[in-house]
């Protein structure tokens, strides 16, 4: 990764001119999904807020992979709607899909590139299909792009002669030659070893850090569910049977969501998906009377030094300070500890004090790293007006939505 990007040595401040622009929200409102008498999963119902990285877990065959496809109108869920930028994915017209696709940008498993192709050539494949650029200019922004993945250099390389880390990179660089505000990645982890996992998430930190975009990832990889997301879901038996900030699953002391993120044999999850009642209690009370210790959460990965600090972790903030006391108490204490003194007092001077709540009594850590902040559109708060979590709930529009600061690329607008 580079420690820098192409416009090294600005500040937020020097290029007033540059345009503000953040990842869009998607809402996801009662999906289900059938193939024939199959149902994959019903009724899910959650937000990826925008600009916010989330992890979507659950075991071999829930249908994680149907469900980013359904994101992006690739499959046609029976039920429920995906709303972006206020159009249903699930029931638009052919114009509006194609807008809306346009939005995206897809890291696939085995990074899809074509063998025959130089990894600039690859890159530059969707710049030369979807836009009028000049040689000059597609040449311009691919160097970006290779740059922001640390892939300067390997322009003549083909996918053959490269790692499977690079070829992730690779293809990752290509998904962000046109600018997305949503990026879907596909088990960014598979066939990787685990230091290439750890650099691998490292980048998508810092990516997410550059370009604000929404990120969501679908994954196996327990390091990459505990340290990267702001978010965590989990598909079980067709359905979503968790979702919310990160603290939430990994305090959960629900059996399928422990057993899944200490990647034990013991627990509802079998070998072929669901396991056998009987045997299950008798594993969890075998479970029970070890002691497993006090559940910890690893600190979540920071932005490289260089970088600007990520703006979706204090948009997360406020969101998530919001609906504090209707969590679990083991999620708040983690919570708590992330909170910088300042923002508690600015949150009870908003919501009343928090001392009588078991969060409150928590030592906090360190405050959040306060770097330079990247630009970033001033976000209108909403407080919550019903009792449901903030994830589930259908959003009201925000001040600035859609709206990001590129640190790399091209404006919005120009020519395309
Ligand atoms: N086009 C399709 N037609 C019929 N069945 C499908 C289709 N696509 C997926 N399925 C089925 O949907 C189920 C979920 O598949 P999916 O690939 O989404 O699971 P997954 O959670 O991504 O699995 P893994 O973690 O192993 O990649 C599987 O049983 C699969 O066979």
């Amino acid at each position: 990764m580079p420690g820098s990007p192409s416009g090294e040595g600005e500040t937020p401040g020097d290029d007033e001119d540059a345009e503000v622009l953040m990842g869009v929200e998607v809402v996801v409102d009662g999906l289900s999904k059938s193939f024939g008498s199959q149902t994959i999963w019903r009724d899910v119902t959650l937000t990826l807020p925008a600009g916010e990285i989330s992890v979507l877990l659950g075991p071999s065959g829930t249908g994680k992979s149907v469900f980013l496809k359904s994101l992006v109108g690739l499959l046609k869920p029976e039920q429920g709607r995906v709303l972006i930028n206020g159009v249903d994915v699930c029931d638009c017209s052919e114009s509006q899909l194609y807008e809306i696709r346009k939005l995206f940008g897809v890291l696939f498993q085995d990074g899809a590139l074509f063998g025959s192709m130089n990894l600039f050539d690859n890159i530059a494949f969707p710049l030369r299909e979807h836009t009028r650029k000049s040689e000059s200019q597609v040449r311009e922004v691919v160097l970006e792009k290779m740059e922001m993945v640390g892939l300067l250099g390997a322009e003549e390389k083909l996918p053959g002669e490269i790692s499977g880390g690079m070829r992730k990179r690779a293809g990752l660089a290509r998904a962000l030659v046109l600018d997305p505000e949503i990026i879907l990645f596909d088990e960014p982890d598979s066939g990787l070893d685990p230091v290439r996992t750890a650099y691998l998430n490292q980048l998508i930190v810092d990516l997410n850090a550059q370009i604000d975009a929404t990120f969501l990832i679908v994954t196996h990889d327990i390091g990459t569910a505990r340290t990267v997301p702001d978010n965590i879901g989990m598909l079980f038996r067709r359905n979503l049977v968790m979702y919310g900030p990160r603290e939430v699953l990994l305090t959960s002391t629900e059996p399928v969501v422990e057993q899944f993120l200490n990647g034990r044999r013991q627990g509802p999850i079998g070998m072929s998906e669901e396991k056998d009642a009987g045997q299950m209690a008798a594993e969890l009370a075998e479970l029970r009377g070890a002691d497993k210790g006090v559940p910890h959460i690893i600190p979540q990965l920071e932005v490289s030094p260089g970088l600007p600090e990520r703006s979706a972790v204090r948009r997360r903030q406020a969101r998530v300070m919001r609906d504090i006391g209707k969590l679990a108490p083991a999620a708040q204490q983690e919570i708590m500890k992330t909170i910088h003194p300042q923002d508690i007092a600015r949150t009870e001077s908003m919501h009343g004090s928090l001392t009588d709540t078991d969060a409150a009594q928590v030592p906090r850590k360190a405050p959040l790293p306060h770097r330079k902040p990247s630009p970033r559109p001033r976000v209108q708060e909403h407080v919550p007006a019903g009792g449901e979590p903030a994830w589930t709930r259908e959003p009201e529009p925000e001040a600035g939505a859609g709206q990001r600061r590129r640190w790399f690329g091209r404006k919005r607008g120009g020519e395309q």
